[in-house]
């Protein structure tokens, strides 16, 4: 098959960065390069230039989106003779470890609630709906962090349910990095947001089939837009290793890390650290429950060397 035909079948329209920026068509910029510094991750840094050329034509897009979505709810009320009220779009980013799913979101999160409408934009992270270090210890589930088996899917279920129920205040769990665990008694409360982002490595997987009973939602049954964040798993591999090596310099430091016995190590011995990490658990991840989920987004964002993205694939329908 030519690239040409190839291209027609899928899916996907795919941009070129350039191609992608000329799509900002009047979209201001909104934030500071004091505040882009202080959004971007420690060890996935983003340029003023990325944030215009490549999240604020995206933040036109969302912007289409979401008004297009509440003509659509205004269209059903209208139907039915009721107001349902406000139902917060929700948008997925998924994504491996390591690849910069958390710097995305709060980017997004921070140029969304600068539109003239000022929405209300609030952001979760799946690791909150972890299932406690105890109870993965108890089902030797320690090395399998992150995989589908790892995580309350019921619970968290539950809260996006609650969520697009229109619920005024919903709570969920919260995991700490730097525990490594699940924080007993912590929540975070998201009220009536009118956007909410739900961000983690597993928001995109199916669930198994039911042999008997009813079926149980996706997820993303409860998404209004999806986005994927791609980049070679080599480069993925770097930036975990890279991220470790830089941890341990600074929070592994910190007595409470779960990870301070390492902090004094060699260098070597916390490079193989890392290097097992990522090989026994987070690059079978990926391959096993991650990159699967890839063809299901709404949109794909692909990353190269430099943590810049370097083309984006939107779903054409
Ligand atoms: N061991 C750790 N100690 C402290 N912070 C960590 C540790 N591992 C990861 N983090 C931080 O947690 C956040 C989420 O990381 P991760 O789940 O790998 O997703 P992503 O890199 O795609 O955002 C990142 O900001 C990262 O810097
Ligand atoms: C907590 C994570 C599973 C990420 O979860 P997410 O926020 O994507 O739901 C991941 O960062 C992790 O800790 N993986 C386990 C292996 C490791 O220590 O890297």
């Amino acid at each position: 098959m030519d690239m040409a035909t190839q291209r027609e079948l899928s899916p996907y329209r795919v941009f070129g960065e350039a191609e992608w920026a000329n799509l900002r068509a009047d979209t201001p910029m909104t934030l500071t390069a004091e505040e882009v510094g202080r959004l971007q991750g420690l060890h996935d840094p983003v340029s003023m230039s990325q944030v215009e050329r490549i999240y604020l034509p995206l933040s036109r897009l969302l912007s289409f989106y979401v008004e297009a979505t509440q003509g659509l709810h205004a269209a059903t009320n209208r139907f039915l003779g009721r107001d349902d009220g406000k139902i917060p779009f929700v948008i997925g980013i998924a994504g491996s470890v390591a690849v910069g799913k958390s710097t995305t979101a709060r980017l997004l999160q921070a140029l969304l609630a600068r539109w003239p409408t000022s929405p209300r934009v609030s952001l979760v992270t799946t690791d909150g709906f972890l299932l406690p270090n105890a109870v993965l210890q108890a089902e030797g589930l320690m090395e399998r962090k992150g995989f589908p088996q790892s995580y309350d899917r019921q619970a968290l279920l539950a809260f996006l349910t609650d969520i697009k129920a229109g619920k005024p205040k919903v709570t969920a769990p919260v995991y700490s990095h730097l525990v490594y665990d699940v924080m007993p008694g912590e929540t975070v409360t998201v009220e009536e947001p009118d956007i909410l982002i739900v961000e983690g490595l597993n928001v995109l997987q199916p669930n198994r089939l039911p042999r008997h009973g009813r079926a149980i939602p996706f997820v993303s049954d409860f998404f209004d837009f999806s986005i994927y964040i791609d980049a070679e798993e080599d480069l993925i591999h770097r930036w975990y290793v890279s991220r470790f090596m830089a941890l341990k310099q600074t929070r592994f430091r910190d007595p409470q890390s779960y990870f301070h016995r390492y902090a004094d190590i060699s260098e070597e011995e916390a490079r193989q650290f890392a290097e097992r990490l990522w090989a026994r658990i987070n690059r079978v991840n990926l391959h096993e429950n991650i990159l699967p989920t890839r063809p299901r987004a709404d949109l794909i964002l692909t990353k190269g060397a430099n943590h810049d993205i370097e083309s984006v694939a939107l779903r054409k329908l």
